[in-house]
């Protein structure tokens, strides 16, 4: 359902992306993992369309993704998160739902706004305002639901669960798997917590310096010398 061909990344003199190549097949979940500064980010834009690639080919659903604009890779089916949560101000939990409806859908569908609150728990706070009114993980959870809110088939997710603390981490990784059921969805997320990436994510993508080092179950990847050497930078690994 995506695929991503020799993807490269350059800002001035850095390259965030190195000739990335991997491919997702629809309905899997992959764990995009790497130390700071490897590029995760960067590449959720590039799938995305918040920046388009210095060089490569990306394709979604079988057709080629064009120029970067991000609300027509919205309108073909990609959602995703922030880093930040960034609601919209003024705004209440439900009116940052439909807005974000609107603009990646194209529609309004007020069924879908109260199945989104519902499956995240936001049904008590949809009347408070969203930019004050919110604990972290109820911001959290409406990033993800902005993110639904665009009717997404592959839905990203940016480290949705740093933050916080391990029980809460662990109920909200269950109501990440509620929500990919229900929606069928094909998901990528990173993510720092290994327990969370081994329980969520059956694949695992590593990138260090920009560069793919490798792609295979949590286990093989947790255990390969490249990855282990990626983060603590010890050669004798
Ligand atoms: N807009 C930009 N302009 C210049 N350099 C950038 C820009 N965005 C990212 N970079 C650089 O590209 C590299 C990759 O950054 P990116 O944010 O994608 O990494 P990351 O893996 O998401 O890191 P983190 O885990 O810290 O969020 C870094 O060296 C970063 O400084």
């Amino acid at each position: 359902m995506l695929a991503l061909d020799d993807v490269s990344m350059n800002f001035g003199g850095v390259a965030a992306l190195r000739n990335v190549t991997f491919a997702m097949d629809e309905g899997e979940t992959l764990g995009l993992i790497g130390p700071n500064g490897a590029g995760k980010t960067t590449l959720f834009n590039v799938i995305s369309g918040v920046l388009t690639p210095s060089a490569g080919r990306l394709e979604f659903a079988g057709k080629p993704l064009g120029k970067a604009a991000n609300w027509r890779r919205a309108r073909q089916g990609i959602g995703r998160t922030f880093q930040i949560p960034q609601p919209m101000h003024e705004l209440t939990v439900r009116e940052n739902l439909m807005v974000a409806q609107r603009f990646g859908a194209g529609r309004t569908d007020g069924r879908r706004i109260d199945e989104i609150l519902d499956l995240l728990d936001l049904t008590a706070k949809q009347h408070i305002d969203a930019a004050h009114g919110l604990a972290l993980t109820e911001q959290k959870a409406l990033e993800v639901g902005k993110a639904l809110a665009v009717e997404p088939r592959l839905l990203m997710l940016d480290e949705v669960l740093g933050g916080l603390e391990t029980a809460t981490k662990r109920a909200f990784g269950q109501t990440l798997q509620r929500v990919r059921e229900r929606y069928g969805l094909t998901m990528i997320v990173i993510e720092h917590d290994i327990e969370t990436i081994k329980t969520l994510c059956p694949r695992v993508v590593v990138l260090n310096f920009g560069e793919l080092i490798a792609d295979g179950t949590p286990d093989e990847v947790f255990n390969d010398a490249r990855v282990i050497r990626s983060y603590t930078g010890d050669s004798a690994a």
